[in-house]
Parts: structure tokens; sequence; C-alpha cells
């Protein structure tokens, strides 16, 4: 189903992104992963390359649009054309809002929800001159829609990823562009354990909000990411596909 298409992952050198880019690669996708840390790319490609699949890295910071811009260039230019992107870099840290610098709060913001609009834009653009169209899959959270203390910037600026998504999704639907989001719970990686659940307590209380009781694993993610950036996904535009082992419907107050 992605033999013979490009994707784009942003963030792909770990976590999350790196199962979303191995999972493309072993789909038949050619992968360009992008983020930061060129070392953590390398290892990204060479785990590809261990699967026999095609993959590039093109370190890039999604703050910058001129990057950006010449991120897509360089897939164009290595493979011909780009067909998907996955927006899935981030940042994140525990603050309350009150106490937040405009700082702390921008640098959030400008990766998550800047960020994701820079490569949105560039690769729509470049799928628009290709006339191919194609699909774009943004990684959210929940609290996208329920907010939560603690993490105002990333959850604002998830937000803003989620009405993007939506608006972007009716005006670029007739190029055949779908936008969608997935919006996992707590999954195991090492950024989000660094950020959210740095010590046993913080883990052990995260834990316990998972009705499903336990994190879900990053190849998951990836799964259901496969699941909506491809063909058999091919009316879905706009949505949200949330997997969270019940985690934000389990609020419940009475009862067990
Ligand atoms: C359900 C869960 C859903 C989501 C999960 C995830 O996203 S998991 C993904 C998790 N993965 C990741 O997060 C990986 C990527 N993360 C990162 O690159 C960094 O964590 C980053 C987001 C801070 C950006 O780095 P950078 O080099 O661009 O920024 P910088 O270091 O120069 O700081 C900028 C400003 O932020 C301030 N500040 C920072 N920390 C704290 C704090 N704890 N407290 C208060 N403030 C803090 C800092 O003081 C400064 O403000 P100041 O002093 O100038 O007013
Ligand atoms: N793990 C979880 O529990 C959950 C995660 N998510 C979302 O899943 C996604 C992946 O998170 P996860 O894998 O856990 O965490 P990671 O910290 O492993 O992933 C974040 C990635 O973003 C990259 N990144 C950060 N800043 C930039 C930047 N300015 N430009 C380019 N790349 C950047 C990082 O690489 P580098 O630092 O090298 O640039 C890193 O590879 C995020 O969108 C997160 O919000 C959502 C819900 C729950």
């Amino acid at each position: 189903m992605f033999t013979d298409r490009t994707f784009i992952v942003t963030g792909g050198g770990s976590g999350i992104g790196r199962a979303i880019a191995l999972a493309l690669g072993a789909a038949g996708a050619c992968v360009v992963v992008t983020g930061r840390t060129p070392e953590k790319l390398d290892e990204t490609v060479a785990l590809l390359g261990e699967q026999g699949a095609d993959g590039i890295a093109v370190p890039t910071d999604v703050r910058d649009p001129g990057a950006v811009d010449a991120l897509v260039e360089a897939a164009v230019h290595h493979y011909g054309a780009v067909h998907g992107l996955v927006n899935n870099a981030a940042g994140n840290f525990v603050a309350p809002g009150i106490d937040l610098s405009p700082n702390g709060w921008k640098a959030v913001v400008d990766i998550v929800l800047n960020g994701s609009f820079y490569c949105t834009r560039a690769v729509a653009r470049q799928m628009r001159n290709q006339g191919t169209g194609g699909s774009i899959l943004s990684v959210i959270a929940s609290y996208a829609w329920h907010g939560h203390p603690g993490t105002v910037h990333s959850a604002a600026a998830k937000a803003g990823v989620l009405a993007m998504t939506r608006t972007l999704a009716v005006e670029l639907a007739p190029l055949g562009i779908r936008l969608n989001c997935i919006a996992p719970g707590p999954t195991e990686t090492k950024g989000a354990g660094a950020a959210l659940w740095a010590d046993d307590t913080a883990r052990a209380h995260v834990l316990s909000s998972v009705p499903a009781g336990r994190f879900a694993d990053p190849t998951e993610v990836a799964d259901a990411s496969l699941f909506v950036l491809g063909d058999r996904a091919s009316y879905m535009t706009g949505e949200c596909l949330t997997l969270d082992g019940g985690q934000w419907l389990g609020k419940q107050v009475y009862g067990q």
C-alpha cells in the first residue's frame, strides 16, 4: 500500500516517530526522517536499512520555515515526490501555567503548533505541484479537547493542531489531500518519560489514570498511524483517532 510513496516523519529519530518511520519502511515506503539531532536520525536510517527499507535523514528544526521548505526540497530531490507527512515532533514539560515564562510557552508552541503548520504548508504545496494528493497525520493528545493542568503550552498547541487539521482538511480536500490526527495515551518513550513521568511516583500516578492499566507501546501507535495514513482510510479526513486505553473517558467520580 505504501510502495513507491515517500513520507516525511518529523521527530523520526526517537520514540513514536521512529516507530512510525520503521512501520512505513516495512510497508514499502521511502522515509525521510527529520529532527534536530543528526545522530538519532542516522540510527533510524540504519534500522530502516536493516529491515531492507529505504530512508534518508535530513536534520531540520521545524521551527524554521525556511529550513522546512529546504527539507521538502531535499525529499523531492532524493525521491522525486512527497506523498505523506507525519507531524510528530514535539517538546513538553510540566510547569504550572501561572509560573510559565513567555519563552517556555513559546518553546513548546513553536515546535508543536508553528512547526506542524510550516511542515503541513510546505508538503501541501508540493502535493499541489505534483497533482498527486497525499496524506498528512499529526500526533496530538486528548488534552487538545479536555485540557490538562500542568501542560497548558502543549494542550493549547495540540488543540491548535487539531483546529488546523480540521480547517485544512476542508481547504485541501479538492486537491486529494487528507489531514487527520491521532491522539495516543501515555506511551512508553524516553522523551515522554523524561518530560512527564520522571520518577516512580509520577509514573504510578499516570498508570493509575489508564483503565487499561498499562502504557502503550510505540508500535501500537505506529499501527494506528499507518491505517490513518493509508488507502484503507481513503474517505477519512479532518478526524482524530484516539488510542489511550480509555484514559480520557475513564474519569469516573461515582461507583467502582
Ligand atoms: C499525554 C502526553 C502528551 C504529550 C506528550 C509529549 O509531548 S512527550 C514529548 C517530550 N519530548 C520532548 O520534550 C523532547 C524535546 N524537548 C525539548 O527540546 C525541550 O524540552 C524544550 C521543549 C524545552 C525545548 O528546548 P529549547 O532548547 O528550545 O528550549 P530551552 O531549553 O532554551 O528552554 C526554553 C524555555 O523553556 C523553559 N523551560 C524548559 N524546561 C522547563 C521546565 N521544566 N519548567 C519550566 N520552564 C522550562 C526554559 O526555562 C526557557 O525559558 P526562559 O528561562 O528562557 O524563560
Ligand atoms: N509518549 C506519550 O505518552 C505521548 C506522546 N504524544 C506525542 O507523540 C509525539 C512523539 O512523542 P515521543 O515519541 O513520546 O517523544 P520524543 O521526545 O521521543 O519525540 C519528540 C521528537 O521531536 C523532535 N523534536 C523536538 N523539537 C524539535 C524541533 N524543533 N524540530 C524538529 N524535531 C524536534 C525530537 O528530536 P530532537 O530533540 O532531536 O529534535 C524527538 O525526536 C509527540 O508529538 C508527542 O506530543 C502524544 C501523547 C502521548
